[in-house]
């Protein structure tokens, strides 16, 4: 199940000896205990694990959201994001060139100002989030293009809107809505929604896609589909994945699965996939 990674493959995302705490009460608790966790392009992981044991922090962590206590957190940004798959983006230049490198460099979190972060996940992360948090107004074509607008300082060229309208149609294409780009969110399904919020995640050919309880709104059918979905896009789009879930039904078909308590995070084994799967086998086989 696992992918083989080259040994020259750079991680998408490298984490290492990773903690973060926060102030509770007189002390503080451990969200993030040394955590290492390296993901490559087109690889997509799952993390799950109970309520309150670290897994949306260690996604606010890797999206340079939240800065850590301690360790070391980078993002190889996507050789070729400079052209943005079929855009041109001054901005992924100047935010790889800003944080002392180059396009297709790997950027250390922690060495950047708060704006050199910002421009990262602007032009190098994707966010999908439980709710889609679409604009009402904005058809969802629309929702795509003013994403890749964002940032961008001067009047776009007809060529380049040109680009950016093609990448939107290609991208809702390709997540099934190709009749459904000019409706409102309103006028979606709440599979429909999301699949949008995916799409607008990868518009700006992001190397690193964060993705929290995508399902947890939708049925089992829908909640399916979306995942399928994100695996498919993830490998298309050649994007690091972290999936944060409670559902264990997908589980064996990531590249990998970590389970997280109490901040640790562990990968487990394909027979410790397959018991959380199916947890009455599993007790069965122990006894
Ligand atoms: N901003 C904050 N201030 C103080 N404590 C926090 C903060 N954010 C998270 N925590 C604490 O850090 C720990 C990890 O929380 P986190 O939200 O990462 O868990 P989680 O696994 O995502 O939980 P859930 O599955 O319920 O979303 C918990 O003990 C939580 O109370």
């Amino acid at each position: 199940m696992t992918m083989t990674t080259s040994p020259t493959t750079i991680p998408a995302l490298d984490m290492s000896a990773v903690t973060l705490t926060f102030p509770d009460g007189a002390g503080r608790v451990t969200a993030l205990d040394d955590v290492e966790l390296a993901v490559a392009p087109g690889e997509i992981v799952a993390v799950t694990g109970p309520s309150g044991s670290g897994k949306s922090s260690l996604l606010a962590v890797a999206g340079g959201l939240i800065r850590p206590d301690s360790g070391r957190v980078s993002i190889a940004t996507a050789p070729g994001a400079e052209s943005g798959g079929d855009l041109e983006s001054a901005a992924v230049e100047s935010a790889a060139v800003e944080s002392g490198g180059v396009p297709g460099d790997v950027v250390e979190l922690g060495a950047l100002s708060r704006r050199q972060s910002a421009r990262v996940r602007r032009d190098h992360l994707g966010f999908v989030f439980q709710q889609s948090n679409l604009v009402g107004s904005l058809t969802a074509i629309e929702q795509l293009e003013v994403t890749a607008h964002l940032g961008q300082h001067l009047v776009l060229s007809r060529g380049r809107r040109r680009a950016v309208h093609d990448r939107a149609r290609a991208l809702l294409t390709e997540v099934g809505l190709a009749e459904h780009m000019h409706k409102l969110p309103g006028q979606l399904s709440g599979g429909q929604r999301q699949r949008v919020n995916i799409a607008r995640s990868l518009m700006n050919d992001p190397a690193l896609l964060l993705v929290d309880e995508p399902t947890s709104a939708l049925d089992q059918q829908r909640g399916s589909e979306i995942i399928d979905l994100l695996i498919r896009m993830s490998r298309t789009q050649n994007a690091a994945t972290i999936l944060v879930t409670h559902d264990p039904t997908h589980l064996h078909r990531m590249d990998a699965v970590y389970d997280m308590v109490d901040g640790r995070l562990r990968a487990l084994s394909v027979d410790e996939i397959a018991a959380q799967q199916h947890p009455s086998a599993g007790a069965a086989r122990v006894a």
